[in-house]
């Protein structure tokens, strides 16, 4: 990849193993991510990745294991703790507003941002106007950095699929997280679109310093524009490294890349 400067490790996965009755979706599974990194998690259908997401995002309870991020290491947290504490992400089958436009979508992304109640929202006073304004051009700014101007006040309903996976791309951007996890950004996407998702992750994580954390099926993808790459199987971790060591790993090969994905 670039010359890109990697940090310290941001987020560290340890030993982490999760069940749903006596199906066991993860095992002992362990690994960090540095700061500024683009990180990837592939593995054949079934193998773990959302799990180990939504273990991540506090959607999921695991039974063994911890997850430090930034220092402070948790069991659980739910949800809403999670994304105030700077991880944000976005969703696999779309979870957007279908009748609101793209630029209400966005602004639902700030939530966590706001401060002023909802009585001093609501009457438009004081500090929650100057709060709104200052919100909006921050959801302005990301509009523009999306290249969705034009739809703008469009209902996110009416537009194609890989625009509104940029949208959703973009509620997640604006509260402004510092770790983004992307559960299959590219899926359900043609040629055209994968290219524009790619770039924007990429713009992304250079220009606002985002580190991101990826599942994604497309490995031509994947290989592009990983830093590091952890592969599961059967809940387990075969294979972690660049994408050249996970790509030469034997397991990997016989476990993943020799099927049909
Ligand atoms: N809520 C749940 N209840 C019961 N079993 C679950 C649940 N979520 C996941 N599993 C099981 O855990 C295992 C891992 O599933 P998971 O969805 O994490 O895999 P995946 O790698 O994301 O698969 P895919 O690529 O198909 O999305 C599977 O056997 C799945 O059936």
């Amino acid at each position: 990849m670039s010359d890109k400067k990697i940090g310290d490790v941001i987020l560290d996965v340890k030993n982490i193993s999760l069940s749903f009755g006596g199906v066991k979706a993860l095992t002992d599974i362990s690994f960090n991510v540095k700061e500024h990194e683009i990180r990837a998690i592939i593995g054949p259908n079934g193998a773990g990745k959302s799990s180990m997401l939504n273990c991540i995002n506090g959607v999921y309870r695991p039974q063994v294991g911890t997850i430090t991020f930034r220092g402070q290491t948790f069991g659980h947290m739910d949800s809403h703790q999670v994304a105030s504490m700077g991880i944000g992400r976005t969703f696999q089958n779309l979870a957007l507003f279908k009748g609101m436009s793209v630029l209400d979508n966005i602004m639902s992304g700030r939530n966590l941002k706001i401060k002023s109640s909802i009585f001093m929202q609501a009457l438009r006073i004081g500090p929650a106007e100057r709060e709104e304004i200052m919100h909006r051009e921050a959801v302005e700014r990301i509009i523009d950095f999306l290249e969705i101007q034009a739809y703008r006040k469009t209902p996110v309903g009416q537009l194609p699929y890989g625009l509104q996976k940029r949208v959703d791309l973009g509620r997640a951007l604006a509260m402004e997280p510092q770790v983004l996890l992307l559960d299959e950004p590219m899926a359900g996407m043609n040629v055209e679109e994968k290219q524009d998702m790619c770039r924007f992750v990429l713009d992304v994580n250079d220009e606002f310093g985002t580190t991101v954390v990826l599942i994604e099926h497309d490995m031509g993808v994947v290989m592009d524009i990983s830093d590091r790459v952890v592969v599961l199987d059967y809940g387990k971790k075969i294979g972690d490294g660049t994408p050249d060591e996970v790509r030469n790993n034997e397991d990997v090969i016989s476990a993943y890349l020799g099927t049909s994905h």
